[in-house]
């Protein structure tokens, strides 16, 4: 399968290449820039010297029809809902690493996003690409909105609880925290080794656009709405995130009994892998990985469940699950191109 890339010289670009090529069944036929067309790959990234060189070129839409058969997008929000309505009309699978198809409520991303929402019908179209929960859509789908890198730790932490019903749907609180990719590859003060070195920053408090994106799917994954508190920081490591959750337990429930539910729940996943009681996981336990790894703890005393859900942002929250989700269109093992231990220590 030919696949092509757009915003091919940012971090998630170059995350896709990386394991694009590893993959056994794609050929990467095209990288688009718009900054950089004309360039080499290796004079953004000298760290594919040798084993992958390609020119970045161009977007031209006539050109992309003969050349690919998949496009992903792993440009900013903004971006993609200008163009991907012409590509699925020529029959180009999209996957978009940004946030224009994931909200269904056009309000909401006109609110969130401060920006124009993509029209109602193509986001209509679009399939929520968390490959767990949303697989049998995403086996027909032609546009993937593939998850935020929060989000995907947080639902994938929240899933068996919400399925079983056992919380209370309005005490979720959610503590984020990301490495310094997470903000992309563009240059940004907040970024600065100098800012970000020996400091631990809270951001876009009550503000964050993955708000109504989390509060979205946990309503698709449950069916009840939830209003949930989500603060995130900025820690300074490379890759990784972390996602400290809370909810109130609506009944007692030991945390055996908890892990048993998660287990159960992820038992077919190949990609979820559940702590046993008190080994919780760490961001570099994922490193560079598409594993979401998650431990749990009940606080008796308080009635709570705590869950830790790490993931490498670049690749489980972007560019590893867009992979996953192609393989899950294509019809191939989940697994394929994705194979990789975490890189440890
Ligand atoms: N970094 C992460 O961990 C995650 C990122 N995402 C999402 O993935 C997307 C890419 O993020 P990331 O790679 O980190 O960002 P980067 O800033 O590293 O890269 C963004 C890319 O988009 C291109 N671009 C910018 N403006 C335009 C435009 N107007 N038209 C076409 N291309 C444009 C840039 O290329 P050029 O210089 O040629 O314009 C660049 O290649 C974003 O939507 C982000 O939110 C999702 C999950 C995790
Ligand atoms: C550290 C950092 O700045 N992270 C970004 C993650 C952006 C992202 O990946 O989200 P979208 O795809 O929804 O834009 C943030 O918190 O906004």
């Amino acid at each position: 399968m030919k696949v092509g890339i757009i915003g091919a010289n940012g971090y998630g670009g170059a995350e896709l290449i990386r394991l694009l090529h590893q993959h056994p069944n794609v050929e990467i036929e095209m990288l688009i820039s718009n900054s950089t067309k004309g360039s080499l790959l290796t004079d953004q990234y000298k760290h594919f010297h040798y084993i992958f060189e390609k020119s970045l070129e161009e977007w031209n839409p006539d050109e992309i029809q003969s050349k690919v058969d998949v496009l992903f997008f792993a440009t900013p929000s903004g971006v993609s809902k200008e163009i991907i309505p012409q590509l699925i009309e020529r029959d180009i699978i999209c996957i978009d690493l940004s946030g224009d198809f994931r909200l269904k409520d056009e309000y909401l991303y006109e609110k969130w996003y401060k920006n124009k929402s993509a029209n109602i019908e193509d986001l209509q179209k679009s399939v929520y690409g968390l490959t767990e929960i949303n697989r049998n859509e995403i086996k027909k789908a032609t546009l993937i909105a593939n998850p935020g890198c929060y989000p995907t730790a947080t639902l994938l932490g929240l899933a068996p609880i919400l399925k079983a019903n056992v919380i209370n749907m309005n005490s979720i609180i959610i503590d984020g925290k990301s490495g310094v990719s997470g903000a992309g590859r563009k240059p940004n003060v907040g970024s600065l080794f100098s800012e970000v070195n020996e400091n631990v920053t809270a951001y876009k408090l009550g503000k964050h656009q993955h708000i109504p994106e989390i509060e979205q799917e946990i309503q698709n994954i449950c069916g009840f709405p939830a209003t949930v508190t989500f603060t995130t920081h900025l820690i300074p490591m490379t890759r990784g995130i972390m996602c400290t959750i809370y909810a109130n337990l609506k009944k007692n429930m030991s945390l055996e009994e908890m892990l048993e539910l998660y287990q159960e729940t992820y038992l077919e996943e190949s990609f979820i892998r559940i702590r046993p009681k008190d080994k919780l996981p760490s961001t570099k336990e994922v490193y560079g990985s598409n594993y979401c790894d998650i431990g749990l703890n009940v606080d008796e005393r308080t009635g709570r469940i705590t869950i830790i859900s790490v993931i490498d942002n670049l690749v489980k929250g972007a560019a590893g699950q867009a992979i996953q989700n192609l393989n899950v269109i294509a019809g191939w093992d989940e697994r394929t191109g994705l194979n990789g231990i975490p890189i440890y220590p």
